[in-house]
């Protein structure tokens, strides 16, 4: 997740420093705003491969993660699930009241993280997705025992700018990785097989593929702006004995709902899983 960005590019506040263990963030032109400002923000990591775009938007890096704990108090902690209790052990001495930590890990209770930080350690565990590079991600999040209302809105302004941003209770979490943290690549499968039907029907590739991109744009905006139910406006597509109404029975035999309905269970229960282990 690059959230790095993200994160600088909304309009709000000051940021002492931000940001942990990140893959970086898409390359110039970046768009700070106000107050936020690319020399605050730090990216720790273990090499460069991902640090040096931090380092090229001039962002602050580094390859000591208690380094970002001495000089930032937003932590957004953004390693792999499996890695974050070793990165949690590792930077405990140094978590104070101060430090807000924000895990983006799939599957990571707040119970876990409470129980691998300090006592009283103000955590908020988010589930955002990939869309959030391009102002068009969504997120939720819930608070941890001691994070306060000022740590929910200080997030919901930060991700204000890149994301639909909503706080919900924790067994949510798990649901929004299924149905929207995983559901971008459900989507791109679904682009990738409207591309290729395009190209078997005899359109090339590139076109094909760019229209499939903006197919999907297009539905999801249609959806949000209209505030119309998905059904109304398929069923606003189909012209009687038209070429759609052909096409959804096609979709239909293929079970496409009941086995997107598997997909987003399926998700949701790895991240349930991945939270126990
Ligand atoms: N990908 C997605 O769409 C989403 C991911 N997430 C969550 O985001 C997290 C990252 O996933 P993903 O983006 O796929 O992972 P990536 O492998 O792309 O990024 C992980 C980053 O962590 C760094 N890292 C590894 N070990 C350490 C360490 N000990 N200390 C500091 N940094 C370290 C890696 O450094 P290096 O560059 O040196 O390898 C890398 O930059 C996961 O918890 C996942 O659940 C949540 C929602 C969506
Ligand atoms: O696949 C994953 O586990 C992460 C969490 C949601 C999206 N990517």
């Amino acid at each position: 997740m690059q959230i790095v960005w993200d994160v600088c590019h909304t309009p709000l506040m000051t940021l002492n420093g931000v940001i942990f263990f990140l893959p970086p963030p898409p390359p110039p032109p970046l768009r700070f705003q106000d107050n936020v400002h690319r020399g605050n923000v730090m990216g720790s990591a273990p090499s460069d491969k991902n640090l040096i775009q931090f380092k090229n938007a001039g962002m602050q890096t580094t390859h000591c993660n208690e380094s970002v704990l001495r000089s930032c108090s937003v932590i957004f902690l953004t390693v792999k699930p499996n890695i974050l209790p070793t990165v949690l052990g590792e930077i405990y001495s140094l978590v104070t009241p101060e430090h807000l930590l924000i895990s983006v890990a799939a599957g990571i209770t707040v119970q876990t993280l409470e129980k691998l930080l300090p006592a009283g350690t103000r955590v908020l565990r988010t589930m955002p997705n990939l869309a959030c590079q391009v102002q068009e991600g969504t997120m939720v999040f819930c608070r941890g025992s001691h994070a306060t209302e000022q740590d929910a809105s200080h997030l919901q302004r930060l991700m204000s700018g890149c994301s639909l941003c909503e706080e919900t209770p924790e067994a949510f979490i798990n649901i929004h990785s299924g149905l929207s943290g995983s559901g971008v690549a459900y989507a791109y499968m679904f682009a990738e097989a409207l591309a290729d039907g395009g190209v078997k029907m005899g359109m090339p590739y590139h076109l094909s593929l760019r229209l499939a991109g903006q197919t999907l744009v297009g539905a999801g905006k249609m959806m949000l702006e209209t505030g119309e139910h998905p059904a109304k406006l398929k069923g606003d597509v189909c012209t009687p004995g038209g070429t759609t109404i052909h096409a959804i029975h096609e979709l239909e035999r293929g079970n496409l709902r009941s086995t997107v309905m598997n997909a987003v269970e399926a998700a949701t229960n790895q991240a349930r899983n991945m939270g126990k282990s």
